[in-house]
């Protein structure tokens, strides 16, 4: 691939191999030294071409470390101007440049390529040329993958997002014992096992995880930005991190304006409270008209028409398990279809393909398939039923959670992280959307049975929402 922009390290230096560090992890403990390894990153960035900035690094709280104004900013304020060449990429020169030559050859995709470069300039301390950035990252980086299956299990079942997590931490393990078998095992040499393991591709992953930008004017390249990578993420900005080509640095823009000595945020991008969770190991406190929760239905296994409804969904590239967001405004067309095909009778035969189509992603949003009253109403039943199975599961965890926490005060047995904390934030999440979701099918299926057009879905048989 042609090179899109000079990507050297800022101080060029090659260690020899016998430089590497032997112990994982690296970065720093968030709660003791991170404001001091911050500091010394601003003043490394600064020698290295970082202009002076309109925002400093501090502590504040919830966040950790953010980035804070200076003084009054402005709607279409331009932040950062970091050069291009202090972001970390797949261009980036390898420290280790026997390690880097191996990993080029195999062609790996971006993800665990920038795993393996992290690890490899984290391992070599002082000698590599990132230190100053390295020593700033979180030791602990606040993603799922610090939790255990177990803990996942634990704590994470109650939720619509413990599948993703667990695919989530089982895709990186996975993708470990591959690299391991594939390259690392065959170069011990380069790739040393007390280096490249388990523990420090999770460490890796996790930075990478939490934050890793895209920049979309480089084609969606993915890079670290550091400084760039303190601002914290608040669910109502927009604000995004980007290569401006006319300055060659990333800036962001700022959305609106802040006073002076106010925390300056911007978006990680759209998305749930739970994926926010899984990915940077925090629930947002305020409201986020992006959070949803995943609702699952699945084909009846003593359905007699199983077989003729688990075919049309085939041929629709559907699952005979579908699981579908719903948002605080309502739910998605496309469940209300596959609902509609998973209560439909033999009768009903002709018209499968139809709402098979209606049930996905691409066609859900142009068609409107006409359901009668007594058909929509065993749809939402189905729904309905689904909600309050949800509702269920969070409020028992609650209930389980909150006599743990009081036991926990009694005999002060200290919690196990903050995994506990951040779950019942998510169940609370969720659970505002569900019962709002419960209140809205349990309208309108009052209103269907008294023959009543509640307004509330706009037409019967119509949508709830097409985004
Ligand atoms: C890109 S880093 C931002 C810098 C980070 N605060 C630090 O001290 O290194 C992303 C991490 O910041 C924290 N974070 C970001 N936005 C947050 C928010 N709105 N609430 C709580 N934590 C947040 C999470 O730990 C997340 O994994």
């Amino acid at each position: 691939m042609a090179l899109l922009y000079p990507a050297r390290a800022p101080v060029l230096h090659r260690p020899r191999l016998a430089c590497r560090a032997s112990s994982v992890p690296w970065g720093c403990d968030t709660d003791s030294s991170a404001l001091d390894s911050g500091i010394a990153l601003q003043q490394w960035l600064s020698q290295a071409g970082l202009p002076i900035q309109k925002v400093e690094l501090k502590n504040v709280g919830a966040g950790g470390r953010g980035l804070v104004s200076k003084r009054m900013l402005y709607k279409g304020d331009r932040l950062l101007f970091l050069p291009a060449t202090l972001a970390i990429t797949t261009e980036s020169e390898w420290a280790c440049a026997e390690a880097g030559k191996v990993i080029r050859a195999k062609d790996l995709p971006e993800w665990p390529f920038l795993a393996c470069y992290l690890i490899s300039e984290a391992s070599l301390g002082k000698s590599s040329p990132w230190y100053p950035y390295i020593a700033a990252l979180p030791r602990r980086p606040g993603s799922i993958l610090l939790w255990t299956a177990l803990d996942v299990e634990t704590h994470l079942s109650a939720t619509s997002i413990k599948d993703r997590a667990l695919q989530c931490v089982r895709e990186v393990e996975d993708t470990f014992n591959d690299l391991n078998k594939q390259v690392f095992m065959k170069n011990r040499e380069e790739f040393p096992p007390e280096v490249f393991n388990l523990k420090s591709f999770k460490w890796a992953f996790g930075i990478l995880f939490s934050r890793l930008v895209r920049l979309p004017s480089l084609g969606q390249k993915l890079a670290l930005i550091p400084f760039g990578d303190m601002l914290n993420h608040d669910t109502e900005v927009t604000t995004f991190l980007d290569f401006d080509s006319g300055s060659k640095s990333i800036t962001c823009t700022l959305d609106r304006g802040y006073e002076s000595n106010r925390e300056v945020f911007i978006s990680y991008g759209k998305r749930s409270n739970g994926e926010l969770l899984v990915a940077y190991g925090f629930v947002p406190s305020g409201k986020n008209s992006e959070d949803s929760v995943s609702i699952t239905l699945g084909l009846d296994p003593a359905d007699e028409m199983y077989e003729a409804k688990l075919g049309t969904l085939k041929e629709h590239g559907l699952s005979p398990q579908q699981s579908y967001p719903i948002k605080l405004k309502g739910w998605p067309v496309q469940l209300t279809a596959f609902a509609r095909l998973i209560t439909s009778p033999p009768s009903q035969l002709h018209r499968y393909s139809e709402l098979a189509s209606a049930a996905t992603e691409e066609q859900g949003r142009r068609m409107q398939p006409v359901f009668t009253t007594e058909e929509q109403m065993k749809a939402y039943e189905l729904i309905l039923s689904a909600c309050k199975q949800a509702i269920a599961a969070s409020k028992n965890y609650l209930e389980v959670e909150q006599g743990i926490v009081l036991f926990r005060l009694i005999k002060e047995v200290p919690r196990h992280g903050s995994l506990p904390k951040l779950a019942s934030a998510l169940c609370e999440s969720e659970l505002k959307i569900l019962y709002r979701n419960e209140y809205i099918l349990r309208s309108e299926l009052r209103n269907l049975r008294s023959g009543k057009n509640s307004g509330l879905l706009g037409k019967v048989g119509s949508m709830f929402f097409r985004d």
